[in-house]
């Protein structure tokens, strides 16, 4: 497994194996890598003959007071295991590889509408910086597919308008979210709670699994239920952000005509902010 620093050597390697007629994976990530990353890079695997994960702490996608700073930064344990994980080549450039001119001359993607409300409304601008990045890994990389995981299910959502709406010639692939034992969605965030807050962070899972069953069992009256999940947090000890129940394609207010309903949910614990979600479907 190699890794490189430079575009221009990345698109060196790749060039070669086109002419090879090999088939390019990519999985986007910002680095400190567990199971759910390497899930995605297994399924890159199983789609194409090449994987290239791209390790890349965006500073775009941060706001002023979030973590860009502290962001873990573990390139050598990451590298293990993307190598134990059949990964073909790393990509991690540097921030003046990526924004040579700074961030404030870039050139900005804006994908409307999906981004609004959610992650969008709490984290302005932010996924302004990551269809921004994607797009120039897309770029970049040139793969045929690219897997994002179903944890960041806006940010999914988003990637894929921005596919279809630009005609990139990308086929997106969502990947299930890989869970602790105890329900809480792996996350690189997590390394950052107290043995305390860990201790509570599950009550979100357990809350969307909850709220699910309601769903499921007929009940439509969504505000109530985006209430009653709120104080279920608050109970539990975590200070919701949003409990928003949507209709899963267009992330707007579900209706009772919808299908297909997504939970989603963004809540402190002290200063570290977790997401997560549900679909349900009747
Ligand atoms: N538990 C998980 N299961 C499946 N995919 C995941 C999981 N966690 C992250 N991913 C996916 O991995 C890709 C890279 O995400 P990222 O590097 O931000 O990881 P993260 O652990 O979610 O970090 P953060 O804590 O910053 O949100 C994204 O497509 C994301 O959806
Ligand atoms: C897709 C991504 C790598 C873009 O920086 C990031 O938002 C992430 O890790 O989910
Ligand atoms: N997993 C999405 C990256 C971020 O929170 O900035």
């Amino acid at each position: 497994m190699r890794t490189v620093h430079s575009i221009k050597e990345l698109r060196t390697i790749l060039r070669g194996y086109r002419q090879q007629d090999k088939t390019i994976g990519l999985v986007p990530t910002m680095g400190n890598l567990h199971e759910g990353h390497i899930s995605l890079v297994r399924k890159a695997g199983e789609a194409a003959d090449i994987v290239v994960t791209s390790i890349f702490v965006n500073p775009m996608q941060f706001g002023a007071s979030e973590d860009l700073d502290t962001y873990p930064r573990t390139l050598a344990q990451d590298q293990e295991q993307l190598e134990a994980a059949g990964n073909t080549l790393v990509f991690a450039p540097n921030v003046e590889e990526v924004y040579p001119e700074g961030l404030a001359r870039q050139t900005q993607v804006v994908v409307p509408d999906v981004s609004d409300g959610h992650c969008g409304a709490s984290r302005p601008g932010h996924f302004e910086g990551v269809a921004t990045v994607v797009t120039m890994l897309f770029n970049m990389v040139q793969p045929d597919v690219a897997v994002f995981g179903e944890k960041d299910f806006q940010q999914l959502t988003v990637i894929r308008k921005l596919v279809r709406d630009l005609c990139i010639p990308v086929e997106v692939i969502g990947a299930p979210t890989v869970r602790e034992d105890d329900g809480l969605a792996k996350s690189s965030r997590n390394s950052y709670l107290s043995e305390g807050d860990r201790g509570i962070a599950p009550a979100m899972y357990r809350i969307l699994e909850e709220t699910g069953r309601k769903l499921a069992a007929g009940r439509s009256d969504f505000a109530a239920l985006e209430s009653e999940a709120k104080e279920a947090m608050v109970q539990a000890g975590l200070r919701p952000d949003y409990f928003n129940i949507v209709n899963s394609d267009t992330l707007k207010p579900a209706t009772n005509e919808d299908t297909s309903l997504t939970l989603l949910v963004a809540a402190f614990l002290g200063t570290t902010r977790l997401i997560d979600n549900l679909t349900v479907t009747r």
